[in-house]
């Protein structure tokens, strides 16, 4: 269960859909615990971590159910404070629920936020934001504990641009008393859909997707009903599979203004692009040049959940690129996988050089964090012969049945059950 077979070697053709963004869905997941009632998110990914935050909050007293991708979230009973460490030490963004049951419960403990290893990932800019917000918050070391009689609202500058701290200010100054000014906030995508989401609850927010974000607290917030929208860093990660392949997709709901950072690399490679009635059709067949230098950043910068799978399509073009990682130190991890494979990347502190156009062979390798993973798939699918990718379990975290996905566009893939997919 735990594998993906891949056979390599054919380009990708066909239209795909992208499905939801997961880094939209958690946060308006945990904005759902701030209204009494029921709540719904259509187009949610059925992923581990949708998963994940769904159970913590059905610990937490919310009843939950789906229909088809369309998650319900009754959170009239979601008294609960007490988060376990077993939940939340599988995902990073169950931190953000502390500001949302401070606000809606007065208090929240929760075990520590586990997740992915792609850095240090500390939470003192979280911390800051709620004791600002007029919490007590204590870290301990397996725990946070946090309580507010009353949060109240405070003009609050972020020492470091953070998107889940970022989240947590908003989610905990939505029903706080007065006014909150955060600045110094992230600017992603995700930050402008949490804001719409809370604003159709009655919340009172502007200057989302700037680094100033105005809050007016609210008594209350009514139902939130919300489509999700498509996630960039998957629409992104096939872009990369069409590119390393040499072949040519269509994405039929392209995320809107989203991947321009992306597309700009993916034009300089040698990729061409353009959209067509709301749909995205990308042809890879001429990826052909190395990119001498790109470096991660913020958005609207080149997004750091992209620089693995885009690693791996570097590896195919012959010529030296070399990336620059700014957001989480060890992102790089990924490398030796590929150099497996028989890519050439040579990894120096924050920087990777390589050296592409070596031949890729397949072979097993091993995942070992989400963007990771979908880098070896991406490999898998250029390289010549087999390759077996274990730890699949951190790419089924953020990827809603991409072997499938995968499969309709012609790779030949199958997951370990034994279900081919040809
Ligand atoms: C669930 C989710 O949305 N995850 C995304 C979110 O992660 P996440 O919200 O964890 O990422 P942050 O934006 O918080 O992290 C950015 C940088 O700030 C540092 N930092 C963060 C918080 C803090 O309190 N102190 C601190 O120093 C981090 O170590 C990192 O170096 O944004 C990242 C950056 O776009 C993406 O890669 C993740 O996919
Ligand atoms: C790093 C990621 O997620 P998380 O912040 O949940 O670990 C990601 O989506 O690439």
């Amino acid at each position: 269960m735990d594998k993906i077979r891949i056979t390599g070697g054919k380009p990708l053709q066909g239209t795909i859909s992208i499905q939801g963004s997961k880094n939209s869905a958690l946060p308006m997941m945990a904005a759902s615990l701030l209204h009494r009632g029921v709540s719904v998110l259509k187009g949610c990914p059925a992923i581990a971590d949708v998963y994940c935050m769904e159970d913590i909050l059905r610990s937490l007293g919310a009843l939950t159910w789906w229909e088809k991708n369309t998650l319900y979230l009754d959170c009239s009973r979601a008294d609960g404070t007490e988060v376990s460490g077993d939940s939340t030490g599988k995902m990073r963004s169950s931190v953000i629920l502390l500001g949302a049951l401070l606000a809606r419960n007065k208090k929240g403990s929760m075990g520590y936020p586990g997740g992915c290893v792609i850095g240090k990932r500390p939470v003192d800019q979280h911390l800051y934001v709620l004791r600002c917000l007029g919490a007590w918050v204590e870290e301990k070391e397996n725990s946070l504990e946090a309580e507010a009689g009353c949060l109240k609202g405070a003009e609050i500058v972020f020492g470091k641009i953070s998107v889940g701290a970022t989240e947590q200010g908003i989610l905990a100054a939505v029903l706080a008393e007065g006014h909150t000014v955060l600045r110094n906030c992230a600017r992603e995508p995700e930050i402008v859909w949490l804001c719409r989401y809370l604003r159709s609850m009655g919340a009172e927010i502007q200057g989302e997707g700037t680094h100033c974000i105005r809050i007016t607290g609210v008594k209350e917030l009514k139902a939130g009903n919300m489509q999700i929208p498509p996630d960039r860093i998957v629409a992104g990660t096939y872009l990369c599979a069409a590119a390393a392949t040499r072949g040519k997709i269509t994405i039929s709901n392209p995320p809107e203004g989203e991947l321009d950072a992306f597309l700009e690399v993916y034009g300089k490679m040698g990729g061409q692009y353009n959209r067509r009635s709301g749909k995205l059709i990308a042809d890879g067949s001429g990826t052909a040049f190395p990119v001498p230098f790109l470096e991660t950043d913020t958005y609207p910068g080149f997004p750091t959940d992209l620089q693995s799978p885009l690693m791996a399509v570097l590896t195919t073009i012959p010529g030296k690129s070399r990336i620059r990682e700014n957001i989480f130190e060890n992102r790089f991890r990924i490398a030796k996988e590929l150099n497996k494979m028989g890519a050439s990347v040579a990894v120096s502190g924050r920087e990777a050089s390589i050296q592409g156009g070596t031949c890729l062979r397949g072979c097993t390798v091993r995942a070992r964090e989400l963007r990771g993973g979908a880098a070896l798939l991406v490999a898998a699918l250029a390289a010549q012969g087999e390759t077996v990718i274990e730890g699949c379990s951190f790419i089924y975290r953020g990827y809603e049945h991409i072997c499938e996905d995968l499969a309709s566009l012609g790779a030949q893939i199958e997951e370990d059950t034994g279900t081919a997919f040809l």
